[in-house]
């Protein structure tokens, strides 16, 4: 005879975080409910833990006096954060609605959502926390995908997806919480030989010679620790990840941080990203890299 679990003997179930460190990083996104990431979400009920990139469209925005700036600002900043999500995506190759992706540190699972409606495909998001994983499967039930789009609470260096098992998978800004050898060589496990892997991230500049003092602002505001451009390459080079594409798309996500520090949803870590990009010791790349 089988029976349901309930949610607390389910989460009984789930095994504790491999690290102190990941358990800080747990309690800290069972915490976040930052306006500015649940009121840019509520516009269409794609929730993102990640940054944008084009264009801003000033003529959708209007002048500031208008009484419903402030709503088309929210609308603009999330048009460019689902924007961010679609170029990711677009380096997937050719995914089909058989395949199964996977989403690692999938945060509220906006990112999922999109992989599923665009190809139809399974996509398994991961997270370290129960609170994201909760609110992403939520969703997917709400949206009436939840046979196609699954988040759980699991490490993603240690995940239960079979070798070779994945035709596509990525990181959206969360490579920066784990060691990236033992993140290259996890998704050099599950993905299948010819699988695509892409993430976007924000790295510092070896250029620079080291990590500048908003680095280090950016890494304490998040508990993070952003690593650089060369570890990036050399993780991959030595898991087998050949890289197809490296995009350096700092000079498209500097219109989001110009546009973001002039709303009222502010956090105080627009600074840091405005200056850090600008001073060249900062850089938002897109790498795509073929499993070999
Ligand atoms: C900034 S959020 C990005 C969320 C999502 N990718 C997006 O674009 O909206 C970082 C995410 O990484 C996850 N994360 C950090 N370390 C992780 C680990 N070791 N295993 C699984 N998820 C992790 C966090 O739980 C969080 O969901
Ligand atoms: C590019 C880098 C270094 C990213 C660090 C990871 C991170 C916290 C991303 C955004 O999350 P969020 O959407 O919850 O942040 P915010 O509240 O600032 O919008
Ligand atoms: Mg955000």
């Amino acid at each position: 005879m089988t029976t349901e679990l309930t949610s607390t003997e389910a989460s009984a179930l789930i095994p504790g975080p491999a690290t102190p460190y990941q358990g800080d990083i747990a309690r800290y996104w069972n915490a976040e409910a930052r306006p500015v990431n649940l009121r840019l979400g509520d516009v269409d009920g794609l929730y993102h833990h990640h940054y944008g990139i084009g264009a801003v469209d000033h003529a959708s925005l209007g002048t500031p006096e208008d009484s419903e700036y402030e709503k088309k600002l929210i609308a603009e900043l999330h048009r460019l954060e689902s924007a961010q999500a679609e170029v990711l995506l677009d380096h997937l190759g050719p995914v089909t609605a058989a395949d199964t992706l996977v989403d690692a540190g999938c945060g509220r699972g906006g990112s999922s959502v999109m992989a599923h409606q665009r190809f139809g495909c399974k996509v398994e998001g991961v997270t370290l926390s129960t609170t994201q994983a909760e609110f992403a499967n939520k969703r997917a039930r709400e949206l009436g995908i939840d046979g196609h789009v699954r988040a759980r609470v699991c490490n993603m260096l240690d995940t239960p997806f079979d070798k070779g098992s994945v035709a596509a998978s990525w990181n959206n800004e969360s490579s920066m919480y784990v060691d990236l050898d033992d993140l290259m060589a996890e998704h050099s496990r599950f993905l299948k030989v010819g699988g695509r892997y892409v993430t976007i991230t924000g790295c510092w500049n070896p250029k620079y010679g080291q990590p500048s003092k908003w680095v280090s602002q950016i890494n304490a505001h998040f508990e993070c620790n952003i690593h650089s451009r060369r570890e990036y390459l050399k993780a991959m080079a030595d898991n087998r990840l050949v890289p197809q594409a490296v995009i350096d798309l700092t000079p498209d996500t500097l219109p989001y941080w110009e546009l973001r520090a002039t709303s009222s949803l502010v956090t105080g870590i627009e600074e840091a990203f405005i200056e850090s990009y600008k001073d060249g010791s900062f850089q938002y790349v897109l790498i795509a890299a073929d499993r070999v």
